[in-house]
C-alpha cells in the first residue's frame, strides 16, 4: 500500500444497496392508502354526522335542477369540519342530474388562501372556469384590466353553462387591496361583483356564490353594499365530537389491511383529534401517520404506540411551523413561560404572568441578550394568545391579591420548549437546565407565598 493510501476494510457481511432497499419493502399495513390521503374526494357513503348541513345545502341548491336561481350561501365553522366536503358532494350530484337532464351546471371553485389581490382572484376564476370547460383562459394574466378579466369570466359562463355555482373557499383570507388606496378588502369587492352579475344582466343563466370561512364573524367585516347584495343563507359547521370522529375513521377502516389495525387505535386517534376542536382532517392525518410509522418500524399491525407517536409528530410539526416565524424576543418570552410549566415541582395548571416575566428576565441575563419591559413581555404573550399558542385568562389567586394574567399552553409545553431550543440562539439553555429549574421553583414559591 502506498504512503497516504487509506486502508478500507471490506466487510463481507455488508448488505448491497439492492438488499437494503428490498429489506425496506416490508408488507405495508395499507390496503388503499388513498382513503386517508388529505385530498381524496370520498364517496358519499363515507360521510358521517353532517345530516343537517347536507339537508340545508340540498334544499338551497335544489332550485338549480329546476331551472331557478339558488340563494347565495355562507358556510362557516372551524377547519376540518366538512364545509368543502359537503358542498362538493352536493354539487357533484347536481352535475350528474343536470347532465342527464341535458342541462349544463357548472362548478367553479377556488381557494383564496394564497391569492393576494382581487385581480388575481378574478383571474383564478377565469382560469378555473376555462379549465373545467377544457379550453384556454383566452385572456392574459397581466396587461389587461380586472374588468376585462371579469367580462371574460361572464363570457365563459354564458357560453357554457345554464346555471353555475361559484365556491370561494377560505374567503376571509382574500384581504388584498390596491397599493396606496384604502378601498374595501378584496373579498368585499369580489362578493359584491359576483352577486350582482345576474341582476346587472352580465350573466344570463343562474349564478349563486358559496363562501366558505372559518371566521364566524365574517359577515360583520363585510362592506355594507357587499353584505346586502351577497345576503347569504348561513350554514354552520360545528366541531365533531369524539364519537363522530370515531365513525368517520371507521368508515375509512378499509384504508388498512383487514388484520393490520388494533382495535384501540381508532378510539385513541378520535380522542386526540377531538381535543383540538374536533377536526376531521387532523383525525384522518393521524390515522395515516400512524400507519406510516408502523410501516417505518416494519410492524405488521398498527398499534396504540404508533398512534401516540403520530400525535407527537403532529404536535411537533405544527408547533415547529408556528414557532419558526417568531422573533427571538417572542421565542424567549414563550420559552420562559413554557419553562415554568415544565420545571415547576408544584403542580400548576397555568403560568402566572409575574412568574413567566421573572424567568424571562433571568434568561435574558443568562443569554446576555436585550431585556424588554414587563409590558412588552405581556404584549408578546397576548400576541401568542391570538396565534392560538397559549390561552390567557385573568385570575385572582385569593383575597386581596388583585387580578393578573395566567397562561396555559395549547400544545404540550415540553414539546414547545424542546422545539424552541432548536433555535441556535436558545440552544445553550439545554446545558443550563438545572439553573433554570431552580430559578423557576424559587419564583413559583415566591409567588405562592405572597
Ligand atoms: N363528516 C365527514 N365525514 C367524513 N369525512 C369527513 C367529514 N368531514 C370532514 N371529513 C374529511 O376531513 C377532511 C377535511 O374536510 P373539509 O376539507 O371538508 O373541511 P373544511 O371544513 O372545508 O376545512 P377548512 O376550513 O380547513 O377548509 C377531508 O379529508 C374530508 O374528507
Amino acid at each position: 500500500m502506498s504512503e497516504g493510501e487509506e486502508q478500507v476494510s471490506v466487510d463481507d457481511d455488508q448488505q448491497s444497496i439492492q438488499e437494503r432497499l428490498q429489506a425496506g419493502t416490508h408488507k405495508s399495513v395499507f390496503r388503499d392508502k388513498s382513503l386517508v390521503e388529505p385530498d381524496t374526494i370520498i364517496d358519499e357513503n363515507r360521510i358521517v354526522g353532517r345530516d343537517d348541513q347536507l339537508d340545508d345545502i340540498i334544499t338551497y341548491l335544489r332550485p338549480s335542477i329546476q331551472g331557478d336561481r339558488p340563494p347565495n350561501m355562507l358556510l362557516y365553522g372551524p377547519s376540518g369540519t366538512g364545509k368543502s366536503l359537503i358542498i362538493n358532494a352536493v354539487c357533484e350530484q347536481i352535475v350528474e342530474i343536470s347532465d342527464s337532464n341535458g342541462q349544463r351546471f357548472g362548478v367553479v371553485e377556488i381557494n383564496c388562501q394564497t391569492i393576494k389581490s382581487h385581480d388575481r382572484a378574478v383571474y383564478k376564476l377565469v382560469e378555473t372556469a376555462a379549465d373545467s370547460i377544457g379550453i384556454d383562459p383566452g385572456v392574459p394574466r397581466k396587461g389587461i384590466s380586472t374588468d376585462e378579466k371579469l367580462d371574460r369570466l361572464y363570457e365563459l359562463i354564458n357560453d357554457n353553462f345554464d346555471s353555475v355555482i361559484i365556491i370561494l373557499d377560505e374567503i376571509d383570507l382574500l384581504h388584498g387591496r390596491r397599493r396606496g388606496t384604502d378601498e374595501e378588502p378584496a373579498y368585499s369587492r369580489l362578493l359584491y361583483q359576483l352577486s350582482r352579475a345576474e341582476k346587472l344582466g352580465k350573466i344570463e343563466g343562474c349564478v349563486s356564490v358559496a363562501a366558505l370561512t372559518n371566521d364566524p364573524g365574517f359577515m360583520e367585516d363585510l362592506d355594507g353594499r357587499a353584505e346586502s347584495s351577497f345576503n347569504p343563507q348561513d350554514v354552520a359547521f360545528p366541531d365533531y365530537d369524539a364519537n363522530q370522529l370515531r365513525s368517520i375513521l371507521r368508515r375509512r377502516r378499509d384504508a388498512f389491511r383487514e388484520d393490520a389495525l388494533k382495535e384501540d387505535v381508532i378510539p385513541l386517534i378520535a380522542a386526540f383529534a377531538a381535543q383540538s376542536h374536533g377536526d376531521a382532517r387532523k383525525a384522518i392525518d393521524l390515522f395515516r401517520k400512524a400507519g406510516e410509522i408502523a410501516n417505518r418500524n416494519d410492524a405488521d399491525v398498527v398499534t396504540e404506540p404508533h398512534a401516540r407517536n403520530a400525535q407527537e409528530e403532529f404536535e411537533k410539526d405544527r408547533t415547529l411551523t408556528q414557532i419558526e416565524g417568531l422573533s427571538t424576543q417572542k421565542k424567549l418570552s414563550l420559552y420562559a413561560t413554557a419553562a415554568v410549566q415544565v420545571y415547576a415541582d408544584e403542580d400548576i395548571d397555568s403560568v402566572p404572568g409575574t412568574v413567566g416575566f421573572a424567568v424571562y428576565e433571568y434568561l435574558t441575563d443568562l443569554l446576555d441578550t436585550d431585556e424588554k419591559s414587563r409590558d412588552t413581555y405581556l404584549r408578546y404573550m397576548n400576541e401568542l394568545d391570538t396565534y392560538g399558542m397559549v390561552t390567557s385568562e385573568r385570575r385572582s389567586r385569593g383575597f386581596g391579591r388583585g387580578v393578573h394574567k395566567e397562561y396555559t399552553f395549547t400544545d404540550d409545553p415540553d414539546v414547545v420548549a424542546e422545539t424552541l431550543r432548536e433555535d441556535s440562539r436558545l440552544s445553550d439553555l439545554e446545558a443550563d437546565e438545572d439553573l433554570v429549574r431552580s430559578v423557576v421553583n424559587a419564583q413559583v414559591a415566591d409567588f405562592l407565598s405572597k
